[in-house]
């Protein structure tokens, strides 16, 4: 058996997950230098062909930096596919249930691998596999991609599932989550709000689950940018009534930027912006599931032209069957109004496919960003100090956006209509792009100016001495250190 221990990744496939767990394992490996740990990745396949692409191309390039001597050793393990479930409800439950499939591929990939498995980080939805790390004496944790606020909800969510009847929409007053100011049932995760579909226990499952990792949740957060909710769950008043708290490992913000010597895929956007003035235009981008139906694209096309500032629109299209999430690239003439490229060719690019996000918000032409409050988004924005609009979609993001407007302060909130799909009507988004980058607006001014402040707790955050460096090496050290108290994982029959 070689005797170099290995610390196992298991991420989920989205983009949002995938990269920023790379993201960890790699600096967590690299905090220390003396190749003390490797780093095995466990693959799932993902279940649609686009992301399975997107997957291989994400891994291709990490084992081509791994064989140029870049970097550390990182081995890619992949698991074989299951069947998909073609009954389920909704995200959460759909993903859930298909990790529920790899269980015994984990356990056998676990026990084959020929060397000692010092730790597991699992993705926040990969809690079954707990169990798994248990049986064969692996030290677990949680890799928690979203933010301090959003394990607050995660940890809550059992008890409050017991202490509300019925819908959550329909409770009179706000829910008390610790660390929070009190959170209006309309900022809770759209995924909770219909109690009769199982994406609401799943995640209930999950936030009952976090405090079985005995190793603890690492949480792509910063102290300073998340001290409530932070502290909050440090203190055990998230969790059930004598349920200790987990052992917290903010560690972020852990973003990664593609070191490649080639312009990424989109380029021409950058370019695009290298032409406009400093902080003038407004991005527009909605992750890897954000898409527009016609009458919401053509909504917000009417904002963007009356509001006359310059605007950079990632306009994705509807996913191209029902039950699939994941966007199509946009059609242009079939999503915008009559002539609306045209008449705003001046200062307006509409862009239909994936753009360089990370490119764009680093540009000095970006002045702001009506996002949707994805969290990997958010911690972009904020590094690069780009005040946001929040105009949440999907998964936990009206908690993020919520968070973002009413704790950490750096974004302008925008009226959202849930019963509509979250629907933004033209003169809304007119005034937040106002706000953003006008620069009479008063809630603008605060978000630019906390923007601007959460950009240097970020850097200084991952920064030598820094709190979420040194959360790093504490991670790496106890990972080293329980693993010399693990015993050799057995090889199953
Ligand atoms: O055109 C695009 C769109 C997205 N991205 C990148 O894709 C990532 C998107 O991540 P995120 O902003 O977190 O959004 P989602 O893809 O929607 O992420 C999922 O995972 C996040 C972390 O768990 C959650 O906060 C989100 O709500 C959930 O939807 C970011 O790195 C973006 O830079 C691009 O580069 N170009």
């Amino acid at each position: 058996m070689a005797t170099t221990p290995t610390v196992v990744l298991l991420p989920v496939w989205g983009a949002g997950h995938l990269t920023p767990m790379l993201e960890a394992g790699s600096r967590l490996l690299a905090c220390r230098g003396d190749h003390v740990l490797s780093l095995t990745v466990l693959v799932m396949p993902p279940p649609s062909q686009q992301q399975a692409a997107e997957v291989d191309a994400h891994l291709l390039r990490e084992e081509a930096a791994a064989a140029a001597g870049h970097g550390h050793a990182i081995r890619f393990v992949r698991l074989p596919a299951v069947d998909p479930p073609t009954d389920h409800q909704g995200p959460v439950e759909f993903v859930s249930r298909v990790v529920r499939l790899h269980l015994p591929h984990v356990r056998s990939a676990l026990s084959g691998l020929g060397c000692r498995v010092a730790a597991i980080l699992l993705d926040l939805f990969c809690t079954e596999m707990l169990d798994v790390a248990r049986d064969l004496a692996i030290p677990s944790y949680i890799y928690f991609t979203c933010n301090a606020a959003a394990l607050s909800f995660f940890l809550r969510l059992p008890s409050l599932c017991a202490e509300v009847d019925g819908e959550f929409a329909a409770m009179d007053g706000a829910v008390d989550l610790p660390g929070l100011p009190p959170v209006p049932s309309s900022a809770l995760p759209v995924i909770v709000m219909d109690r009769t579909k199982p994406c609401c226990d799943w995640y209930a499952y999950h936030g009952r689950r976090f405090t079985d990792a005995n190793g603890g949740v690492v949480v792509n957060t910063a102290a300073d940018l998340e001290p409530r909710a932070l502290a909050a769950v440090a203190a055990g008043r998230c969790c059930a009534p004598g349920v200790p708290p987990p052992k917290l490992y903010p560690v972020g913000p852990i973003i990664s930027f593609d070191s490649s010597p080639s312009p990424p895929p989109g380029d021409e956007c950058v370019r695009w912006l290298d032409a406009q003035p400093a902080g003038s235009v407004v991005f527009l981008c909605f992750g890897s599931g954000g898409y527009f139906t016609a009458a919401q694209a053509h909504a917000a096309a009417r904002g963007l032209e009356r509001s006359g500032h310059r605007f950079l629109w990632v306009l994705r299209g509807p996913p191209a069957a029902p039950g699939d999430r994941r966007p199509t690239d946009g059609d242009l003439d079939e999503l915008l109004p009559d002539g609306f490229l045209d008449r705003t060719k001046h200062r307006g690019l509409v862009w239909p496919t994936t753009a360089p996000q990370k490119a764009v918000l680093a540009h000095a032409a970006v002045g702001g960003f009506v996002t949707h409050c994805g969290w990997n988004s958010v911690l972009e924005a904020l590094w690069h100090g780009v005040p946001m609009a929040a105009w949440p979609r999907y998964a936990e993001q009206h908690l993020n956006a919520f968070a973002l407007v009413a704790d950490v302060g750096a974004a302008v909130a925008m009226e959202v209509d849930r019963d509509r799909d979250n629907f933004v009507e033209a003169a809304e988004l007119e005034r937040a792009v106002r706000a953003l980058v006008g620069g009479e607006d008063e809630e603008g001014r605060k978000a630019r100016e906390k923007a601007k402040e959460m950009m240097a707790v970020c850097r200084r955050a991952v920064e030598d001495g820094g709190s979420s460096a040194a959360a790093l090496k504490r991670l790496c050290d106890d990972i080293v250190f329980n693993s010399k108290c693990t015993v050799e994982v057995k090889q199953s029959s």
